[in-house]
């Protein structure tokens, strides 16, 4: 079986971006521009063709002579790394490589979520219920995103248990906020740790007959491709409580991008990066597997774990099974700079890019990029990147599915009804 991960994706570069209005007078010292070049995309028309193999005939494959399923051997892994990662003060993340980078990764979470989250209550009627699970949700980076977005309830899990009680705590500093502030918007939420791959997050649900409208999945999904048990685990628990027209939204490496960068570090590379992010391969690239496709991440200061490739064409298969239909995939260049015109303003508030003097010797290096898309036109300071952080968050993709309705058959098994 050949498995084919070979597609190039977008090739686009940061361009200097305009922040706010205001940015365009002199005065305060920022000429800017929108202006974003485009590389070439050819990625093919049907990405489907790309899957050679039934992903259920994998299950076989995936399983040893007793019938146990194998892979999830690095979850422990995984959860370990999470577990002993130390909350970092504001003064230690300000003086981090990526700072800028981290900034812009929770603006595209936040574009993503509010993008859903007003779809979701287009459907609803005022005062209706709004119930998110945030899968994965580490120490709760998205709570303030939930609060904003005046969800009812919350569901958060991980598969690390310090996180999820860093997470709990956040959220008890919020309701004390909200004690005190008039403004302030208080929901309901429920915590638990547990391998999301691994264990059916419904039984743990105080209410597990519960209807929710959103499932977030940030920056974790990869980890559910070490085997098809896990991918369909997860990929369940994503999508069995959601209500039709509900959806689930997620952020990935994307494997093509990663393929195609191994491809560009040469014909034996087994891995390639930059100063803050590298991949190495763990598995032979030659012959990839569908699922189980390894390879270690380090991003500086925050990940350094196993992490596997996701075949996106047996996603969107396996999504399909549980009633899920594919209605977004977009890699983070693509959705920055679709969504930019909606979110300048807060991109700014969370100071999703570098503002820097493009012509300022000390910054020529990590900003050449800046300059060559800049060429002839002057500029004393612009909103960016770097190169390395631009390099890194490039790797990502987002992406959001649909639950479909469904009636039932003989046997009482779901029948979707797809758009398509
Ligand atoms: C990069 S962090 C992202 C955290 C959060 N979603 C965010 O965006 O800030 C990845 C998270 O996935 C969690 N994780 C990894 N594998 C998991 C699994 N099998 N089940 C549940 N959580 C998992 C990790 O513990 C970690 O908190």
């Amino acid at each position: 079986m050949s498995i084919n991960y070979e597609k190039s994706t977008t090739d686009e570069q940061l361009a200097p971006v305009k922040l706010s209005d205001d940015d365009e007078s002199e005065d305060n010292n920022t000429k800017t521009t929108t202006e974003q070049s485009t590389g070439k995309q050819n990625r093919s028309e049907n990405d489907d063709a790309d899957v050679e193999a039934d992903p259920g005939a994998e299950a076989e494959a995936d399983a040893d002579a007793d019938g146990e399923a194998i892979g999830a051997a690095n979850t422990h892994v995984v959860a370990h790394h999470y577990n002993e990662l130390k909350e970092t003060g504001r003064k230690e993340r300000h003086k981090s490589k990526i700072l800028y980078m981290r900034n812009f990764n929770n603006w595209i979470k936040s574009q993503l979520i509010n993008e859903y989250m007003d779809l979701i209550k287009q459907q609803k009627r005022v005062g209706d219920a709004l119930r998110v699970l945030d899968m994965c949700c580490g120490k709760g980076g998205d709570l303030l995103k939930w609060e904003k977005a005046f969800i009812s309830h919350l569901i958060c899990t991980d598969i690390a248990e310090v996180s999820v009680e860093q997470c709990q705590q956040r959220y008890q500093d919020i309701l004390q906020r909200a004690e005190s502030s008039k403004f302030a918007h208080k929901f309901t939420a429920e915590f638990f740790a547990c391998d999301s791959t691994m264990v059916r997050l419904r039984e743990r649900y105080k209410d597990a007959s519960l209807q929710l409208n959103l499932v977030s999945c940030q920056f974790a999904f990869h980890y559910c491709f070490e085997s098809l048990q896990q991918a369909d685990c997860m990929i369940r628990n994503a999508a069995e409580c959601l209500q039709p027209g509900g959806y689930f939204i997620a952020t990935f490496p994307d494997a093509y991008e990663i393929m195609k960068r191994l491809r560009e570090a040469g014909p034996d590379a087994r891995g390639f990066g930059n100063d803050v992010y590298s991949i190495e391969f763990e598995c032979n690239t030659k012959v990839l597997p569908l699922f189980g496709a390894k390879y270690r991440f380090h991003l500086e200061g925050v990940v350094d774990c196993p992490e596997f490739l996701v075949h996106f064409p047996t996603l969107v298969k396996l999504a399909r099974r549980h009633g899920l239909q594919l209605v977004r995939r977009s890699s983070f260049a693509e959705y920055f700079k679709e969504t930019l015109p909606q979110g300048r303003q807060l991109l700014q508030r969370m100071s999703g890019l570098e503002t820097i003097q493009p012509y300022r010797c000390d910054t020529k290096d990590q900003f050449e990029h800046v300059l060559r898309i800049l060429g002839t036109q002057r500029a004393r300071s612009v909103g960016t990147l770097s190169k390395a952080e631009w390099e890194a968050t490039t790797l990502y993709l987002v992406c959001a599915f649909k639950k479909c309705k469904n009636s039932w058959d003989a046997n009482g098994k779901p029948v979707f009804k797809f758009d398509d």
